[in-house]
């Protein structure tokens, strides 16, 4: 094996996540108890639980909105609390209701992906304008961008909320329940969506579903692994000619 190849492939194996027997009470209410568990890079995570079991309080604790009470959480090699880059992880949490009257429009709803955790008014360069217009047309929604947020339905909502976690070009993707509250052919196509950019870019997922039927059409009938009362699912998408780095935004564009 020549050196290039053995770098893509060990590049392939990266671990994304890791929790080390994390415990998460809320007052004495224990959520998590001792939940271990890695992700690789490219893998498919479909976690599954019962409701209360405790996916949203987790997905919170690796995009570093919650810390475990007990246990560690390591990002990329990195250590949680010290971890900075989190333009390498995009987040679409939980859909919850948009007010109609909502005012941002959503061009301007993507591009707040950018400066997320900088929280800084700044001018929008032309690069940033650029990649909100990939994004924009990697979802297939440049015709809404100029449109109220609030004014879209459930599924173009959640177009423009996955564009907006897309803007950085993120490398770990956590989606909280995408496909709730749409319709099944909108539900569908958001899941072909989004097994074509698991299959044919170097992205990795962790998603939250309570669609038995699209998880395990895809990530196959039992748990990989079972923590408590959560269900862990993983297909992995390794393979070795496909994996250099892409531009996700780009690549998807030009596919059409
Ligand atoms: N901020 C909070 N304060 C107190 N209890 C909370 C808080 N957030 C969640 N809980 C409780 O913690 C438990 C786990 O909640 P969490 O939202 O993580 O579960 P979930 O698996 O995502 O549930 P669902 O499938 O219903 O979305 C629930 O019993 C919930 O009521």
């Amino acid at each position: 094996m020549n050196g290039t190849a053995s770098l893509q492939q060990e590049g392939c194996h990266q671990e994304i996540v890791r929790l080390d027997g994390v415990s998460f009470s809320y007052d004495s209410q224990p959520v998590l108890q001792d939940i271990s568990f890695r992700i690789m890079e490219r893998d498919f995570v479909g976690l599954i639980g019962s409701n209360g079991a405790g996916k949203t309080t987790l997905m919170r604790m690796i995009v570093g909105l919650t810390r475990p009470q007990k246990g560690s959480i390591t990002l990329f090699g990195t250590p949680a609390g010290q971890f900075k880059d989190w333009n390498l992880i995009g987040y679409v949490p939980q859909r919850s209701h948009v007010n109609p009257l909502f005012p941002a429009t959503v061009r301007e709803v993507v591009l707040s992906g950018l400066y997320g955790r900088k929280k800084l008014f700044r001018r929008v360069s032309k690069e940033d304008a650029s990649r909100c217009e990939d994004a924009l047309a990697a979802l297939k929604i440049e015709n809404l961008a100029d449109s109220r947020i609030g004014a879209l339905s459930g599924g173009q909502q959640q177009r423009v909320f996955l564009a907006r976690a897309l803007i950085n070009n993120p490398k770990l993707l956590i989606l909280d329940e995408p496909l709730t509250g749409i319709d099944i052919e909108t539900q569908h196509n958001f899941f072909q969506m989004i097994k074509h950019m698991h299959q044919r870019h170097n992205i990795t997922f962790l998603m939250v579903s309570h669609d038995m039927d699209m998880v395990r059409s895809y990530l196959g009938q039992e748990p990989k692994e079972r923590s408590g009362k959560l269900n862990f699912y993983v297909r992995h998408s390794h393979d070795l000619e496909d994996c250099q780095g892409t531009d996700l935004l780009h690549s998807l564009r030009k596919e059409g």
